[in-house]
């Protein structure tokens, strides 16, 4: 399952097939409809086709390694989270750290939804793609002057404020600047989730917000409303990411519910919103069950009322951000294979031309994902194998255990699945391995978001 369950971080290449033995798969060719995008299927020659397109064309117009997003999914998940929440005064904002391009945002804006962002880089990728600034709301445990400062001069809609010294160099600017941002205050919840502790993010003893329990929510609350150039809306409380059962986000939103109900009633404020933040898991491997987004509002959306009502007070405009939830299960990334190494009696291992600087997520947490060959269905009987890339590093591997058909031979395509979320925004230069190019599939057609990046690129950098 991908759920983190190597809490530890990566997991060792000493686990051999005996000590942790995968199910060997019905069908090599099957694509599980949950971890595949919406539009992936098999053509007639058994080539993997995502959004129309067949992933030799892709690889032969675009090379390879390449990350693939099938629009329509991503539309569709947008859509889906859209109206999961339309019946109640509430937002969907993407979290753009999952993958943020111009086409990306203007995805988003087109279906209705808001836009996280948590750095002046993303911030400046929305406002290229004309995202109107009142809809994007910004975030960062860290963020500069420089940030703060084209925040408030574009206006974006709220900024998340994350610690006393963030209260203190935003009010001094919206000052200089005669303007007045509206912030929400994030609260730390003291919830532990069930996930990766490098993505949990509201148990006590971590970097970001402020704890209910020391009493630093309260009292940066009290800052904000002392505070002549801030206008506090609202609070703000995510747990972490790669979440399956409501349970985290249930205890999460009560208790950042009921510190709502006690601001106000403390010190009269009004706080018209309350964002709940984002994290919900997806498929990874076929075993991944995650939520649905109707199963979430309402949850979500019945503590709230439920919180309110029972203190005679109007319900208040309810945020989300997902970012892996819609851009995840879109993306897959092809590689072509450049060397099938057999380690007699242990397993093989097939070498493709990217790893862990397009994928950084197995060697960080250990994460799990789904890998099929895509030029061809292949033959011979499944092959227990291990994707691994590149890099000059024993720990770049992109999936640790699969089986792939026993035919495998340099020059095949393999596509690994649900990589749309946290690959290319997370993708690195490492060895100097140029970026890979991001295309948008659609109807048949694909078109670049982003083009490979190129040696020269690289070296125009480099200017010593
Ligand atoms: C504040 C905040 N909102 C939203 C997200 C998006 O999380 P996910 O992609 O897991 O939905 C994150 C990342 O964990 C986050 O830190
Ligand atoms: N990048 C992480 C999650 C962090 C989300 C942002 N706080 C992942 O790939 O799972």
């Amino acid at each position: 399952m991908s759920r983190y369950a190597h809490p530890a971080g990566p997991r060792h290449a000493d686990v051999l097939p005996e000590d942790n033995p995968p199910r060997p798969p019905r069908d090599l060719g099957e694509l599980s409809a949950h971890v595949w995008p919406a539009t992936a299927r098999r053509g007639a020659d058994g080539e993997l086709v995502v959004g129309g397109v067949g992933a030799r064309a892709l690889a032969a117009e675009y090379g390879t390694p390449l990350f693939v997003m099938d629009e329509q999914d991503f539309r569709a998940r947008a859509r889906a989270y859209r109206t999961a929440f339309s019946d109640a005064e509430a937002d969907v904002y993407y979290a753009g750290k999952a993958l943020l391009t111009k086409a990306v945002a203007r995805w988003v804006l087109e279906e209705g939804l808001k836009l996280d962002v948590c750095s002046g880089g993303e911030l400046a990728v929305a406002l290229a793609a004309g995202f109107p600034p009142e809809r994007i709301g910004m975030h960062g445990n860290n963020k500069s002057e420089a940030e703060l400062e084209r925040a408030v001069e574009v206006g974006v809609g709220r900024i998340i404020v994350d610690s006393f010294d963030e209260i203190e160099r935003l009010e001094r600017i919206a000052a200089r600047l005669d303007r007045v941002p509206r912030v929400l205050v994030r609260v730390t919840t003291g919830v532990e989730a069930h996930t990766h502790e490098f993505v949990a993010t509201a148990h006590d003893d971590q970097k970001f917000g402020l704890a209910l329990s020391t009493g630093a929510a309260d009292e940066a609350v009290r800052r904000v409303l002392a505070a002549p150039h801030i206008e506090l809306v609202g609070l703000h409380s995510h747990i972490g990411s790669q979440i399956f059962d409501t349970a985290g986000f249930d205890v999460a939103a009560r208790r950042v519910a009921e510190f709502m109900v006690r601001v106000i009633a403390e010190t009269g404020a009004q706080l018209p919103e309350l964002d709940l933040g984002g994290g919900l898991g997806i498929a990874y491997v076929p075993d991944d069950t995650p939520l649905e987004p109707e199963a979430i509002a309402k949850s979500l959306l019945g503590i709230v009322r439920h919180e309110c009502e029972s203190h005679g007070l109007p319900m208040p405009r309810i945020a989300v951000e997902p970012g892996r939830a819609l851009s995840g299960p879109a993306g897959v990334t092809l590689y072509e294979v450049g060397t099938v190494k057999d380690v007699e009696g242990i397993r093989t291992y097939v070498s493709v031309d990217g790893g862990m600087s397009d994928n950084i997520r197995t060697a960080l947490y250990g994460a799990e994902y789904t890998c099929a060959l895509a030029s061809r269905t292949g033959s011979g009987a499944p092959m227990l194998s291990r994707l691994v890339g590149k890099h000059c590093e024993s720990g770049d591997i992109i999936v640790h255990d699969l089986y792939l058909p026993a035919d495998i031979r340099p020059g095949d395509l393999v596509a690994v699945a649900a990589t749309g979320a946290y690959c290319f925004s997370m993708a690195s230069n490492y060895n100097h391995l140029p970026r890979p190019a991001l295309v948008a599939v659609a109807d048949g057609a694909a078109r670049t978001l982003v083009r490979r990046e190129t040696e020269e690129d690289l070296l125009r950098l480099d200017i010593g």
